[in-house]
């Protein structure tokens, strides 16, 4: 049986990126909003453009002497700048929409895709960057976009066409504005490219910032008990001073692209007012001409100058987009085929052959490990830390993938079957509990999302949690508060344990608890685990006495090897590295 719904299924090799056609897909969904907002940027444009040519001919006939003709200028002016006005306030809808349609869907797709990222990917980049490419990264896409679709649309149709006009009013004059302007165009674009180098920096460490705010506060229980307010203030300050070194230099950079402008723009008036006279004076062209192209540069000026200033935007936000088309194209490197059977667990028998795997930065964890637990049983790891006792439980449901040897269960490789069947095979029990900030039953329900309440209490009750849970004051829809910062620790690893229970997985990969709870809740936690590991195979990383007396079989690790094996009995009797260990971990 296959399993199409699968994480990390590798699909047929893609003609173009995702990122591309993602983009080419949007555009072909969304192709009514953009012919309409194209429509309403060329009336809003072709609006500002017909000023240049009634100025004019207003000023042509004026000096014509035709006075009876002087009520119907003003006329066509108001007449001009309602039709703009309304065509203004559609089109700035319409674009802005467009825009904020093309944000939520790279928003949308980039969740996604780091939903379903290598796990190695997403310990490797950290929360605090992972949050701020939808914070700062997404906040500075969406004013690009939204520049970019209001500004480029209407104000490039806007200095076309009014550059038509002002060409067939007195083409001399008007080419000569069109020679001097492309001049200030260049050291625009220059700090343009300057700036996206600066801001893709700066975008970076807008990650680490918000990561080391995140460790600050979460942290605060640690800091304060080890009097580390003064460190951390110290760390946050050199963070922020770098920030403002690169929110400087931006500044810097953009504040050069106006008096830039500035300066150009006079030099080309000053150079037009002087050509204009001299073939006024010789009679080559009229006054309502020349009027009509000084009106042009007036309407084309903010245009242009919103250009010009777009395109520092734009080096901006192409940086952002660099980054977000950078997540949306990686492949994930822990696939399977997309028509990898699914794993049909007989017995639950976990079996490593010769395991070897070294983490991305090349550290060595786990060197030919070779060891089974049969049906049912619980085996034990221990070891001391770093040994690569988490890093076998890292392994079974392949949140990284090993790089020699064999993982099965019942035989099957673990590589050879869907990722989701694969994992939903296991329920991971882990110390570091994750808790939503949500309600007690859906914390619980998270265990199997198709369970209905009576599973869930079932489930509760099983993990020693109901009694409690019926105490808190609205029962299983209290909510467990940001990362379950209501509940005590104890009963946070209750409802964890429920959780796994109500997973109902033949496979249990356990991460027993290093921190010191109180003897009665710690009881309590033990009888839930108990309840959790009957009738499944079980692979715990021990820490407690009880525990490695109860196991089936022990594995000693140490440097990524198996150093010793057998029962607790057994193993004391050597009197080897498990005995120094009992007596330096357990019996303290
Ligand atoms: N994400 C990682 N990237 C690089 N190296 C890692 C990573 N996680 C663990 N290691 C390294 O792999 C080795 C085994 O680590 P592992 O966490 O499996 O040990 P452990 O026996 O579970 O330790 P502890 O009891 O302290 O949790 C260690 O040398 C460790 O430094």
């Amino acid at each position: 049986m296959t399993d199409p719904a699968q994480p990390g299924a590798s699909k047929p090799a893609p003609t173009a990126t995702l990122a591309r056609r993602l983009w080419r897909d949007w555009l072909w969904r969304r192709r009514g909003m953009v012919v309409l907002a194209l429509v309403l940027s060329a009336i809003t444009a072709a609006a500002a453009a017909s000023y240049a040519g009634v100025i004019a001919w207003t000023f042509d006939k004026l000096n014509s002497g035709a006075a009876d003709f002087f009520p119907l200028a003003p006329l066509a002016v108001v007449g001009l700048a309602a039709i703009r006005g309304v065509s203004l306030y559609l089109q700035t809808v319409q674009t802005n929409r467009l825009a904020l349609n093309v944000m939520q869907d790279l928003q949308n797709a980039m969740f996604a895709k780091l939903m379903q990222a290598d796990f190695a990917r997403l310990q490797a980049e950290g929360t605090g960057s992972l949050v701020s490419r939808f914070t700062n990264d997404i906040t500075l896409l969406r004013e690009t976009i939204v520049r970019l679709s209001n500004n480029l649309m209407r104000d490039v149709l806007t200095v076309i066409i009014t550059i038509g006009v002002m060409l067939s009013l007195d083409w001399m004059l008007s080419l000569l504005i069109l020679v001097v302007y492309p001049i200030a165009a260049w050291p625009v674009i220059r700090i343009g490219q300057r700036l996206r180098k600066t801001s893709s920096q700066a975008q970076a460490q807008m990650g680490e910032v918000t990561g080391q705010l995140e460790e600050s506060f979460s942290g605060a229980r640690m800091i304060k008990t080890y009097g580390l307010e003064d460190h951390e203030t110290e760390r946050a300050r050199k963070s922020f001073f770098e920030r403002l070194r690169f929110l400087l230099k931006i500044t810097e950079n953009k504040a050069r692209v106006d008096p830039i402008l500035e300066v150009v723009g006079g030099l080309a008036f000053a150079g037009l007012v002087a050509f204009a006279g001299w073939r006024m004076l010789e009679g080559e062209t009229s006054l309502g001409n020349i009027i009509g192209v000084l009106t042009g540069i007036a309407v084309i000026s903010p245009a242009i100058r919103a250009l010009g200033t777009l395109n520092a935007v734009v080096q901006e936000g192409f940086a952002v987009l660099e980054r977000v088309f950078t997540v949306l194209d990686t492949e994930e490197s822990v696939t399977t085929a997309l028509d990898a059977p699914a794993l049909d667990v007989t017995a639950g028998a976990v079996e490593l052959d010769g395991v070897g795997f070294a983490y991305p930065d090349g550290s060595v964890a786990l060197n030919k490990i070779s060891l089974k637990a049969d049906p049912g049983q619980t085996v034990a790891l221990v070891g001391p830390s770093g040994s690569g006792k988490s890093t076998i439980l890292n392994l079974l449901p392949r949140l990284y993938d090993h790089q020699s040897g064999r993982i099965t269960i019942d035989g099957t490789a673990t590589s050879a079957v869907s990722l989701a069947s694969l994992r939903r095979s296991m329920a991971l029990v882990s110390q570091d509990v994750t808790l939503f900030d949500d309600t007690v039953r859906a914390n619980i329900g998270f265990g199997d999302l198709d369970a209905g309440d009576d599973a869930i209490i079932a489930a509760a009750k099983a993990a020693d949690a109901h009694d409690f849970i019926m105490a808190l004051p609205d029962g299983y829809d209290s909510p467990v508060g940001p990362r379950g910062g209501n509940l005590s620790g104890g009963q946070r690893q209750r409802l964890s344990i429920a959780r796994a229970i109500l997973k109902n997985a033949p496979i249990l990969l356990l991460d027993e608890a290093t921190s010191a709870l109180d003897t009665e809740s710690e009881q309590r936690v033990q009888t839930a685990l108990e309840h959790l590991s009957q009738g499944r195979t079980c692979l715990v990383i021990a820490h407690r006495l009880s525990t490695v007396r109860r196991a089936d079989w022990i594995y000693v690790m140490e440097d990524g090897r198996i150093a010793e094996q057998g029962r607790h009995d057994d193993l004391i009797a050597c009197d080897g590295l498990y005995a120094r260990l009992c007596r330096m971990q357990f019996e303290a």
